[in-house]
């Protein structure tokens, strides 16, 4: 059995190698020449396997059995073509969400302490609300936030326009985009790319929302990239430059928008979910469901494949201000500074697109918040409610 796997999915040979042999590619590289000589691929959000691609291989005797992407996202694979052919397919739902939620904080609260305000005292409107921005709003709210939420497919399937069953009382309940915009102070986009049906996402902030955004406003988006109209976004940062942005998706990724990117406070080269632990779950994910399809057992734990991280503990005393304690603790686990530094320097030192690709092939080690254990002496219990909500370990002094 060959299979096929991106370079950039960890642990591969630790799970896939006693499937069958291993072959690595670019995850750009992996085209027509790959799925007619694999019996599984590997890959990421980057491999675009669509109808007529999937139609050609397989006209052309492909043998291949089974996808699976290790990625949350599904928008660049035709998982109806693949089961026209009998092709199993799987995804990893949630594996990386933890770390997306990780990248927010550290983004708002970097552009708090250099905007001088705090993030307790803004409203925080989540656009999407499943495995990323549930988490979101659970981890806002035990911070004690006020969070507005967006989901219309969400109330559809529920049948109620309540909150029920997401355990997070300090939220009013789910209402629509307009009033999001009109009443949040920072907006975070988590939709998944959607073109058809009811409530597609293609350019959900268009032209017209875009303008609509109440100055001093932040918005974030770390969703997909044409979920919101990027020439739009240009202009109005361009022109009254009176909202802030963040954005670690693009349109046209990886070959970005240049005067976009020297406009935003914060751009990053789609990295919000590349924490080890994310990726390794995600490997994980897809490795069960192949072992699965091909009747095998699940023999590699999760827990086997994740070492100890570089730095498991931290003390604090009392005399910080929470959001202080806060920003010293999430820079401990992860800076999104590096990761927006990168992108600068790499896209002006060998061009956009090389750039982009580089900073994420060659991306640092990084885990989750939770993987660090925070001691509080006695004087510091106090910041116990708020960097537990962030999701950090805490014991109390
Ligand atoms: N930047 C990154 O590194 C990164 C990492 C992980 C996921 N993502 C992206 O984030 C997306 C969301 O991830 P998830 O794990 O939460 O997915 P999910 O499927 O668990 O949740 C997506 C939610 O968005 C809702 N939604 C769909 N259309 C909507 C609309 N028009 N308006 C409002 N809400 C809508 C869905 O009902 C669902 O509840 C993924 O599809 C992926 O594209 C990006
Ligand atoms: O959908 C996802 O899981 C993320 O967008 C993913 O982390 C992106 O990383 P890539 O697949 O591009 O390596």
């Amino acid at each position: 059995m060959r299979i096929v796997v991106d370079d950039n999915v960890p642990a591969a040979e630790a799970c896939f190698g006693e499937l069958g042999r291993l072959v690595r590619l670019p995850g750009r590289e992996i085209g027509l020449d790959a799925l007619c000589n694999a019996d599984a691929l590997v890959v990421r959000s980057i491999t675009r396997l669509d109808e007529t691609l999937i139609d050609e291989a397989m006209a052309a005797g492909a043998r291949l059995r089974f996808v699976g992407t290790c990625t949350i996202g599904t928008d660049h694979v035709d998982q109806e073509a693949l089961a026209r052919h009998g092709i199993g397919f799987a995804s990893a739902p949630g594996c990386n969400a933890a770390a997306v939620v990780d990248y927010v904080l550290s983004s708002l609260l970097t552009l708090a302490e250099y905007q001088g305000w705090r993030l307790t005292d803004r409203r925080v409107g989540i656009v999407g609300v499943g495995n990323v921005g549930g988490r979101l709003l659970a981890r806002l709210s035990a911070m004690g936030i006020e969070c507005l939420a967006c989901d219309p497919p969400r109330v559809d399937r529920a049948g109620s326009t309540g909150i029920e069953g997401m355990g997070v009382e300090s939220t009013k309940g789910f209402t629509d985009l307009d009033t999001l915009i009109d009443q949040c102070d920072v907006l975070c986009l988590h939709t998944p790319l959607v073109s058809d049906g009811p409530h597609p996402t293609h350019h959900l902030l268009d032209a017209q929302r875009i303008a609509q955004l109440v100055p001093g406003t932040v918005l974030l988006n770390a969703g997909r990239g044409d979920c919101v109209d990027g020439l739009a976004l240009r202009s109005r940062l361009a022109g009254p430059g009176d909202i802030s942005a963040v954005l670690d998706v693009w349109e046209t990724e990886p070959g970005i928008d240049g005067a976009l990117r020297d406009l935003v406070n914060l751009g990053t080269p789609h990295i919000a979910g590349y924490s080890l632990d994310g990726k390794l779950r995600g490997t994980h994910q897809v490795y069960a469901a192949m072992s699965r399809h091909l009747g095998l057992p699940v023999r590699h734990s999760l827990e086997s494949l994740l070492a100890e991280p570089p730095v498991a503990g931290l003390t604090l005393d009392g005399g910080l201000e929470p959001e202080d304690a806060l920003r010293l603790c999430l820079r401990t686990v992860y800076d999104v500074r590096r990761d927006h530094v990168a992108l600068y320097r790499e896209s002006r030192r060998q061009g956009m697109t090389s750039g982009f690709d580089s900073c994420r092939a060659q991306y640092p080690l990084r885990r989750e918040f939770g993987t660090l254990r925070v001691e509080l002496r006695a004087g510091a219990n106090e910041l116990a409610p708020m960097l537990e909500g962030a999701g950090f370990r805490v014991a109390r002094g």
